[in-house]
């Protein structure tokens, strides 16, 4: 007998952006959506309140360092590549696979709170981070984050090989919930003769690519010295870009790069938050779209943003979009929150991020009971412009209930928090030693 949820007495944000009142019914064991409309809650097992509430898609997160809750408030106000040289990479070599898991579960418990259904990964120790999504119940595509510079050719080619392997082991891991890509860390960071042997070969097995792709002019001229060429033709020279590869920050693209992109398929996650932080730039959001390219919406990691609400990157978004096309039309508030939810969903490969029939069961009720969400005049206004991570009070994921109520369901939370504090002070001292 099918197991079903009903998400009663709430409005619905429709595939077309229209507010409905409607419940929405969910085959649990599918993890699917079976229905939406009026009285289905007669027809349930189970039923979660949506009074005064607005049934959304679960938020896409397409780009982060999930571990990276660990080293929160660690390093700021500094370039990416400072941060990243003089902090983060030195930080990140004392990191043990104990301190991914725990890492990760912190930052299960504030994606699964703040209405993030599904999330990227590009890290180490891979594993744990399945084991932590496995526990959590989201949905995430995950990848070994490949870096050659600095390193012998064959601990180089060791950790791209790392890379293939891991994408093999746990694609459809955590009954599905888990898949994976190969995740070379950017251009610049990776040599061109390891490109040039493992992306055939992910492309043989049909695994998915996913990279830092044009984060700030110094990277850059890394490949104008290296090449001579953009970093864009530089990665479609060597097979990098195609329908399911997507890239993370492409702030600074000429109008071919967009072209490339557009012709290959290859979607952006737009990361504004950490682009601001770390003063990389304005990426061209929209005319990234006006070109037709998938664009999504990611957090980076929790070093350089500092939180993993989404709700912050869809109203950042919209900001620096109008500023980055000078025009207050840009971005407008039904694209930021399209971009944070199927956007998000397209670049993952996830049948997520719209309410319909058949789709993944993966929402989040917010509470509109709200003296900043008052009056209503324009529910997605307020989703873009006002609601926060802390107005989400249920969170589904494949049918499965992950927070009712403001509780998280699948972790002890302070105890999750407390071992975040105590390995995050841990890994810090091993790392000044
Ligand atoms: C090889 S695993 C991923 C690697 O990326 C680092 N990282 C975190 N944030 C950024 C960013 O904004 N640009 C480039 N690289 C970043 C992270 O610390 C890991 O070392
Ligand atoms: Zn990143």
């Amino acid at each position: 007998m099918t197991d079903t949820l009903a998400v009663t007495d709430g409005r619905v944000l429709t595939p077309e952006f229209d507010v409905i009142e409607a419940d929405v019914l969910i085959d649990a064991d599918a993890g699917e959506i079976l229905e939406i409309g009026p009285g289905l809650a007669g027809d349930a097992d189970g039923t979660l309140d949506a009074t005064d509430s607005l049934v959304m898609p679960g938020l896409v997160n397409a780009h982060g360092h999930a571990t990276m809750t660990l080293l929160r408030g660690y390093a700021d106000d500094k370039t990416l590549e400072d941060w990243l040289q003089e902090d983060i990479w030195p930080a990140e070599a004392a990191l043990t696979p104990e301190d991914v898991g725990v890492g990760t579960r912190l930052a299960a418990v504030e994606l699964i709170r703040s209405g993030t259904t599904a999330f990227a990964d590009m890290y180490f120790h891979v594993g744990e981070v399945v084991e932590a999504v496995r526990e959590a119940g989201v949905r995430a595509r995950v990848g070994h984050g490949v870096v050659t510079v600095g390193k012998d050719a064959e601990a180089a080619r060791d950790d791209f090989a790392e890379s293939l392997a891991v994408a093999e082991e746990y694609d459809g891991a955590a009954d599905g919930r888990v898949r994976t890509a190969v995740m070379p860390h950017a251009p610049h960071t990776v040599g061109t003769e390891f490109f040039e042997e493992f992306v055939p070969k992910a492309r043989e097995a049909g695994i998915p690519l996913h990279f830092h792709l044009n984060e700030t002019e110094t990277y850059l001229d890394e490949i104008d010295a290296e090449a001579g060429v953009r970093p864009t033709e530089y990665a479609d020279d060597l097979g990098l870009l195609a329908e399911d590869t997507w890239v993370a920050h492409g702030v600074h693209l000429d109008a071919a790069e967009i072209e490339t992109l557009a012709e290959r398929g290859t979607a952006v996650a737009h990361c504004p938050a950490s682009n601001m932080k770390l003063a990389s730039g304005m990426a061209p959001v929209q005319e990234l779209l006006d070109a037709g390219v998938t664009v999504a919406l990611g957090t980076d990691g929790a070093a350089s943003n500092n939180d993993l609400d989404l709700f912050d990157e869809i109203r950042d978004a919209a900001m620096i979009g109008k500023l980055a096309a000078d025009d207050a039309a840009a971005v407008d508030a039904e694209t930021a929150v399209r971009v944070a939810t199927e956007g998000g969903a397209r670049a993952l490969g996830f049948d997520s991020g719209r309410i319909e029939a058949g789709a993944n069961a993966d929402l989040a009720v917010v509470d509109l009971d709200a003296a900043h969400l008052t009056p209503e005049h324009d529910l997605v206004s307020h989703l873009a412009y006002a609601a926060r991570g802390s107005d989400v009070r249920h969170t589904v994921c494949d049918g499965e209930v992950l927070m009712r109520d403001g509780e998280v369901l699948a972790f002890d939370e302070a105890d999750v928090r407390e071992r975040a504090q105590e390995h995050a002070e841990a890994l810090v001292e091993r790392a000044e030693e």
